[in-house]
C-alpha cells in the first residue's frame, strides 16, 4: 500500500453518501450525497474541502440517476473535476457500509468473490440496504480493480451480544435451519458513539455502560457494557424496535396474519407497509421531525400523537436497557434526530428521575457539533449528545485492515 487516501461508500436504499478521506490525520478531503437514485429528480451534491486550490464551493446537480452504478460514476467524475479522481495513486483503498453481514462478519473484511456471494445471500434479510451495498461494491471494484475494497459491517459490534438477548422465543431447530436471530444494525455508529462517550466522561470504553440512542431515518437503541455490546433493539432484519421514519418497530407479529387472513393483503404488500408506510410517515404523513415539531407548534394533533408514540416507544427502550445494564453511566444520543432534536431527548427522559436520568434545559437548547453533556452538573447518569461518524469510523477500520497488509502481500479486490 503507498497512498493515505481512503473513500468510504454508505450506500442507502436510495441514496449514496460519501467521504473523501485523508487517513494519515483522518481529514475529510471531499464530502457529498446523492439523494432519489431511481426518480428523475435525483441530487448530487459535492463538497470539495481540501484539494489543491483549498476548499471549493458545493456543487448540485439535479437530473436522472437510473441506480446505483450510475450514482457512483458520478461521485467519481466530481472527484475527478477537484484532482481528487479514483485513479489517484494517493488511494489506498475504497471502505463500504455493509448493513447486513449475518453471523459470520464479526470484522471488516477485504471483499473477494466469496465475501460477495455471502452479502447477496443476505439480501432477503436486508431487502432495502444489502442490494445498493452490493451494487456500490461492484462499480467501485470496476472503476479500480487493483485496489482493496473493503466491507464495514453494521452487525458486526453486535455479534458480542449474549444468546438470550441475540435468540428469539421460537422453535430452536426452525431458527436454527433459517438462521433466525437478532442481529442488530448501525453497529458502526453504536461503537463509534459509545466510544466517544466513554471519551467524554473522561473514561476508557472498558469502565463504562452506555445506552446508545441512535435516531435517524433509521433507529435503533443499543445497551453497552464495558465497550461490548450486550443487546439492540433492531432483529433479524432492520424493522424491530424503536418507531423509525418509516418503519413500525416492534408489533405484535399477528397483526401480518391478521392483515394476510383478514386484511387480503400479499406478504410483499404488508412488508411495504411496515417497512415504508409505518413509523412516523404512517401515523402523521411526515417523516422528517423538523416537520412535525412545526406541526405540533401549530396545534396539530396527529403530529402530537405520532410525536408520543415515538417518545413512549423511546421510553421503554431506555427502561428495558437500564435493567439489561444494571448500572448506567450514561445515555447518549445520536444521528439526525439525537443530535438535534431537543424537544425528543426531553421528552425521553422527562420523568425519569428516580432513574438518575434528567436533562438540563439551557445545556439541552445548545447547537454544536461537538460531543457534549446536557444532564445537569450533579446527575447521576449522563445524557449526552454524541454526533455519530459513520464514514470515519469505516475509514480508520479500513486503513487499519490494509496497512496490516503494508509489509505482507497486498490485498486484491478479486
Ligand atoms: N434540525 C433537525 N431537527 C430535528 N430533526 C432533524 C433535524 N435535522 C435532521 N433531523 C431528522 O434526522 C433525520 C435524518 O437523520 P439521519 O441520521 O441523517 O438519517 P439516515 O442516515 O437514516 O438517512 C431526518 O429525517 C429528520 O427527521
Ligand atoms: C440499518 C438501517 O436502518 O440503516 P439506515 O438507518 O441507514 O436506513
Ligand atoms: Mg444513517
Amino acid at each position: 500500500m503507498s497512498g493515505t487516501r481512503v473513500l468510504v461508500l454508505n450506500s442507502g436504499s436510495s441514496s449514496v453518501k460519501y467521504q473523501l478521506l485523508d487517513m494519515s490525520d483522518s481529514s475529510r478531503l471531499a464530502v457529498g450525497l446523492v439523494e432519489r437514485i431511481g426518480e428523475q429528480s435525483s441530487r448530487l451534491r459535492h463538497t470539495p474541502l481540501a484539494t489543491e486550490k483549498g476548499a471549493g464551493e458545493s456543487r448540485e446537480w439535479t437530473g436522472p440517476i437510473a441506480d446505483h452504478d450510475a450514482a457512483l460514476k458520478a461521485v467519481a467524475e466530481e472527484l475527478a473535476k477537484d484532482g481528487l479522481g479514483l485513479d489517484s495513486p494517493e488511494l489506498a483503498a475504497i471502505g463500504h457500509r455493509v448493513v447486513h453481514g449475518g453471523k459470520h462478519f464479526t470484522e471488516p473484511t477485504v471483499i473477494d468473490d466469496a465475501v460477495l456471494a455471502e452479502i447477496e445471500r443476505l439480501i432477503p434479510v436486508a431487502p432495502l440496504h444489502n442490494p445498493a451495498n452490493l451494487t456500490g461494491i461492484r462499480t467501485a471494484q470496476a472503476l479500480r480493480p487493483d485496489l482493496p475494497q473493503v466491507a464495514v459491517f453494521d452487525t458486526a459490534f453486535h455479534t458480542t451480544m449474549p444468546e438470550p438477548a441475540a435468540r428469539y422465543a421460537i422453535d430452536v431447530r426452525t431458527a436454527d435451519e433459517h438462521r433466525i436471530r437478532r442481529y442488530g444494525f448501525h453497529g458502526t455508529s453504536h461503537a463509534y458513539v459509545s466510544r466517544a462517550t466513554a471519551k467524554l466522561l473522561g473514561k476508557a470504553p472498558e469502565e463504562v455502560n452506555v445506552i446508545v440512542l441512535h435516531l435517524g431515518n433509521g433507529a435503533s437503541a443499543s445497551a453497552v457494557r464495558g465497550g461490548r455490546c450486550v443487546d439492540t433493539s433492531m432483529g433479524l432484519t432492520p424493522l424491530e424496535g424503536l418507531v423509525m421514519g418509516t418503519r413500525s418497530g416492534d408489533t405484535d407479529p399477528a397483526v401480518i396474519f391478521h392483515l394476510a387472513r383478514v386484511g387480503g393483503m400479499s406478504i410483499d404488500e404488508i412488508d411495504t407497509l411496515l417497512n415504508k408506510k409505518s413509523g412516523l410517515i404512517g401515523l402523521c404523513g411526515d417523516n422528517d421531525m423538523r416537520e412535525i415539531r412545526r406541526r405540533i407548534d401549530e396545534g396539530d394533533e396527529q403530529a402530537k400523537l405520532a410525536f408520543d408514540i415515538y417518545i413512549h416507544r423511546l421510553k421503554k427502550y431506555i427502561g428495558a436497557y437500564y435493567a439489561v445494564l444494571g448500572r448506567v453511566d450514561a445515555v447518549a444520543f445520536t444521528a439526525g434526530v439525537g443530535e438535534n432534536a431537543a424537544p425528543v431527548r426531553e421528552a425521553a427522559v422527562a420523568g425519569l428521575e428516580t432513574l438518575g436520568l434528567a436533562v438540563d434545559a439551557g445545556l439541552n437548547a445548545v447547537r454544536s457539533d461537538e460531543p457534549r453533556l446536557i444532564s445537569p452538573a450533579d446527575a447521576r447518569v449522563k445524557v449526552a449528545v454524541v454526533p455519530t461518524d459513520e464514514e470515519l469510523e469505516i475509514a480508520t477500520q479500513t486503513y487499519a485492515l490494509v496497512a496490516r497488509y503494508r509489509n505482507a502481500a497486498p490485498p486484491r479486490g478479486n
